[in-house]
């Protein structure tokens, strides 16, 4: 474990790294240009650069239209050739390489070997602790966990927690750093299994999965069920809140002495269903079914302006809101 400080400050970070540039590592380039940072990015893929420089170009008319800061630009892309020079200079790095354990631990220590003294380093995995990613290497204690949400340049939020060997400055350094880069943050002081929002996610996703599994509900009447039903409150009211105004005047109170011994009811099939073939097959067809002939770059566009106009109805664009 290492005490050193990060060489910058948070609010000097100028460039920042993106390492693995796939849909989540394309989509923190994207955001850190428009907040006006110099961003440099590695992939090993052939194909990385073309298809980067085309997600940034599909983002980019949405964060013109929730506004860039100053000087930013996407010109301020460098695609490097090796990890080591993507991060010689970086005051700070986002990893986003596939989500595989053993991968994530040797990258982890290569970035801590290739970066500059007490650099952080932010992993965006959606569910593995730190600690376990962790690797031998000296000066690891600048490894965290930043989890994005997709796309990282529209949804606000990022988990931050640390492992064992974390240094709580590199956590809050994290932190200080994601909300200058206009972040909503919550910054977490103990690792759970996907964090707080998969945990929570997962959960939903299981239990759908047993629907259409079971052939209970088809994969239209589920994301229907949200979008025109808790979805439209979760926007801007978290589960806890709503349900508390399940309550009426009583509140939360009422709602737990009332709903409270149906908890024990059979609602739930927590256990997830076996991902096979057929289930597979179904969840895939449902949604080819749901896309109704748009095609990806017509839902990543249909999904941008849908972010953009909650975020505009909840008051939430104005603030460094992403
Ligand atoms: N897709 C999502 O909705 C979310 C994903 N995440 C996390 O983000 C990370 C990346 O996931 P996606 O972007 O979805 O995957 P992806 O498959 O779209 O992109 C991964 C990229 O990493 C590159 N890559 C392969 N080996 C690499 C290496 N050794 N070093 C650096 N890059 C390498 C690939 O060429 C690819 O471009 C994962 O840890 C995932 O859990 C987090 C939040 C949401
Ligand atoms: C599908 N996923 C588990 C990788 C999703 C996330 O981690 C967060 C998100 O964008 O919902």
């Amino acid at each position: 474990m290492s005490t050193t400080p990060s060489p910058v400050a948070p609010e000097d970070v100028r460039r920042v790294a993106c390492i693995g540039a796939g849909v989540i590592g394309g989509g923190w380039v994207a955001h850190f240009l428009a907040r006006g940072y110099d961003v440099t990015a590695w992939d090993p893929a052939d194909d990385a650069e073309e298809k980067l420089r085309r997600l940034v170009d599909a983002a980019w008319p949405a964060l013109e239209q929730i506004g860039l800061a100053d000087g930013a630009s996407k010109d301020r892309l460098t695609v490097a050739p090796t990890l080591a020079e993507a991060v010689a200079d970086a005051d700070f790095v986002q990893e986003s390489a596939p989500e595989k354990l053993d991968l994530k631990r040797s990258l982890l220590a290569e970035l801590t070997a290739a970066t500059r003294p007490g650099v952080v380093v932010a992993s965006s995995t959606s569910g593995y602790p730190m600690t376990d990613m962790h690797s031998e290497a000296a000066d690891n204690g600048r490894l965290v966990v930043g989890h994005p949400f997709n796309p990282p340049y529209l949804i606000p939020l990022v988990e931050v927690v640390g492992g064992d060997k974390t240094d709580r400055a590199a956590v809050e350094w994290a932190s200080r750093f994601y909300d200058i880069a206009g972040k909503s943050v919550i910054t977490m002081d103990r690792e759970l299994p996907g964090f707080i929002a998969n945990r929570l996610q997962e959960a939903l996703w299981r239990e759908a999965l047993h629907m259409v599994a079971n052939g209970e509900a088809t994969v239209k009447d589920i994301d229907d069920s949200i979008t025109e039903g808790p979805g439209l409150r979760w926007a801007f009211m978290g589960p806890m809140l709503t349900f508390a105004l399940a309550g009426g005047e009583g509140g939360m109170a009422h709602m737990l002495d009332h709903f409270g011994p149906s908890l024990k009811s059979p609602w739930t099939r927590l256990e997830a269903p076996e991902l096979d073939r057929a289930l597979r097959d179904a969840v895939v067809e449902g949604c080819d079914e749901a896309a109704d002939g748009r095609t990806y770059a017509d839902l990543v566009a249909e999904r941008d302006q849908g972010v953009i106009d909650v975020l505009r109805a909840t008051g939430r664009l104005g603030k460094d809101a992403t």
